[in-house]
């Protein structure tokens, strides 16, 4: 295949070409001319060529004709021009050259060269509408001999005037063809940075076009071809857009765009070059998946260390009320709807929230705990909202994500919500209806896709009857309630429990603690457990750490509870209701033979409260 085409209107100049290609094997010559010789440059370009080279008329008509082609002239060199000079001169008196300025220039040159300044007369071809004028010019100025190309000496000859025609010899030949060489090469280069571009543009995700100055197509990628259904109307749509912002000239980011029902973030940047807009390149992205693009990356840098820990096998329980409690929790898991969890300090809402999350679907979501008692007010607003760089004095440069963010996708966890300010319930009332967040100093709306569990162990309606909860917050959450009843309902877990944390602890402390004695196990089944599972871990974990041998004994639980018990109880009123106390201590113990469960029960207090007064009077006695 030639790249190159030589369309050489001049037979001789072709048998010099031959001669000077040998050799050769991509480039072709094909003589031809005028408008045989477009019809041959269009076929050698069919053919595979590359770049044309031709001179004269037929030149000028290729290049006219196939505007989309490298066309080369074969210019003239100074040997031809000097050639012609001297045959012109031994020919006539009066030579004139009759040849675009290029050529009168180098025949100037020469004349200077040979010290003959002005010798020949010079028309400039350009300058007259035909040949046949140009050499009226010539004759009229006294020419006698006219030099110049093909037409130019036939008319001469024709007005009976001598001709020298003026010929490309080898060395412009081999000139024409350094400059094609040189031509094909930029090709190759240009192909290849084209086809650089082609790779790079497809490459990128977002949609890509271009427009030239023009305002034509140049550059379109496969995601934009996908995005805008490029082969069907939508292209010449957006190039027709695209044209109003290259006449604009300005850069514009962040528009949205619709195509049917999709919606398009588009940029458009100007191309500048040399202080001038020489193009325009949009870039496209659906704006659905930049937001799950936005979700995702808010999801990783907010969910690490932020998973929820438990499940809902890890809550375990031998009672039935507690087994209702978790049934209602799993059914309310499937729903993507705001829990509230109702029950007394550490009975394990948390757990439940935990558990909750990790069973519906935004699993692998964050799950972001918040505790609303143990912050204060002003923090805890700042680290739910976040606030924006110079929200106020000490804010984090470049601002800080607020937990609400950081639960995008996931769940927040809301611990104590009944500690909540006021203030903040009004805001979290607004993250519940409008599922959007400001940050603090900052008015931009940031939407957040996130399910609110929220836990309290104060009576909440109670707090609204007495206007200390919002009333519209409080029926925000009370759609799914969750009741965890204490632990002091739940004797069948206080004995399982006890059990198992004794493995626990004995192995933490390396203790020999195996098992706790009977009668002691019926003292903690009878004690009150104000702080429920908590309190129970740690009251097992020191008896476990206090008890010398195996066993824990009935003198080890009464020591430990005895102490708790002194912690909580109300100072005694008076010394004389003390003293009917005990009275009533003895009557029940002699009424019931000294059976404490039943004195106990007679009395209407636990056995551990019974326990404690008994030995309270064994030391007064
Ligand atoms: N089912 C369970 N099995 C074993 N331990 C549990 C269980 N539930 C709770 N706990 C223990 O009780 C502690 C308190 O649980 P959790 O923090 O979930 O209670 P809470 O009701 O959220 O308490 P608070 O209202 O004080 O925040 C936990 O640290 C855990 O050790």
């Amino acid at each position: 295949m030639a790249e190159i085409a030589f369309i050489i209107p001049s037979r001789e100049i072709c048998a010099v070409l031959e001669d000077l290609l040998i050799g050769s094997e991509d480039i072709e010559v094909v003589y031809a001319r005028l408008e045989e010789g477009v019809m041959a440059a269009r076929k050698a370009v069919l053919g595979g060529a590359r770049v044309l080279v031709s001179r004269g008329l037929t030149y000028r008509l290729i290049a006219e004709r196939l505007s989309d082609v490298s066309v080369i002239e074969i210019p003239f060199s100074g040997y031809d021009l000097l050639r012609a000079y001297q045959e012109a001169v031994k020919l006539s008196t009066q030579a004139a050259v009759v040849e675009s300025l290029t050529v009168l220039e180098g025949m100037a040159s020469i004349e200077a060269i040979l010290s003959a300044p002005d010798a020949i007369i010079k028309v400039n071809i350009d300058d007259y509408p035909e040949y046949a004028s140009a050499v009226s010019m010539a004759i009229d100025l006294q020419a006698d001999c006219v030099i110049g190309n093909q037409a130019v000496v036939f008319e001469a000859e024709r007005r009976g005037v001598k001709g020298v025609l003026l010929r490309s010899g080898h060395e412009a030949l081999q000139i024409a063809l350094e400059a094609a060489r040189q031509m094909l090469a930029l090709h190759g280069i240009r192909d290849a940075n084209a086809r650089q571009t082609d790779v790079i543009i497809n490459t990128v995700d977002s949609g890509v076009l271009a427009l030239d100055a023009r305002g034509e197509l140049t550059a379109v990628n496969s995601e934009a071809r996908r995005l805008l259904n490029i082969d069907g109307d939508a292209a010449g749509e957006w190039v027709d857009r695209m044209r109003q912002y290259l006449k604009l000239g300005e850069k514009l980011t962040g528009k949205i765009e619709r195509i049917g029902s999709m919606e398009l973030v588009v940029n458009y940047l100007p191309i500048v070059a040399g202080g001038s807009v020489v193009g325009i390149v949009a870039t496209l992205q659906e704006l659905r998946r930049l937001q799950d693009i936005e979700h995702k990356t808010r999801q990783e840098m907010s969910s690490r260390g932020r998973v929820a820990k438990y499940t809902f096998l890890d809550i375990e329980t031998r009672s039935s009320e507690m087994q209702r409690a978790l049934e209602e929790a799993k059914r309310f898991a499937c729903f993507d709807s705001t829990v509230l969890i109702q029950g007394e300090t550490g009975v394990g809402k948390e757990y439940f929230a935990h558990a909750i999350h990790q069973a519906g679907t935004r699993r692998k979501g964050p799950f972001v705990v918040v505790n609303c008692a143990a912050i204060p007010e002003n923090i805890l607003e700042s680290e739910l909202f976040g606030y924006s760089e110079g929200a106020f004095t000490g804010a984090k440069k470049g601002g800080k994500m607020g937990l609400f963010e950081q639960a995008h996708g996931g769940t927040i966890f809301l611990d104590e919500i009944g500690e909540m300010s006021e203030l903040l319930q009004a805001r979290l009332l607004r993250v519940l209806q409008e599922h959007e967040v400001y940050r603090l100093g900052d008015d931009r709306i940031i939407p957040v896709n996130i399910r609110v569990i929220a836990a309290t162990n104060r009576d909440l309606q109670r707090m609204v009857r007495e206007r200390r909860f919002r009333e519209d917050l409080y029926y925000r959450l009370d759609v799914l309630t969750l009741d965890i009843p204490p632990l002091r309902e739940r004797t069948e877990d206080i004995a399982y429990f006890v059990r198992n944390f004794i493995r626990e602890f004995s192995s933490q402390y390396r203790t020999a603690v195996e098992r706790i004695e009977p009668q002691a196990m019926e003292l903690l089944t009878d004690y009150d457990w104000p702080g429920n599972i908590r309190e129970l871990h740690n009251v097992v974990g020191r008896l476990t750490a206090l008890s010398l041998g195996k066993s824990i004994t009935t003198q080890d639980v009464l020591r430990v509870l005895a102490k708790r018990m002194d912690l909580s109880a109300p100072p005694p009123a008076t010394r004389s209701l003390k003293g009917a106390e005990d009275e009533a201590i003895r009557e029940a113990l002699a009424k019931t033979n000294g059976n404490k469960q039943k004195a106990a029960e007679i009395l209407g207090i636990g056995r551990v409260t019974l326990w404690r007064r008994l030995k309270e009077l064994e030391g007064q006695q």
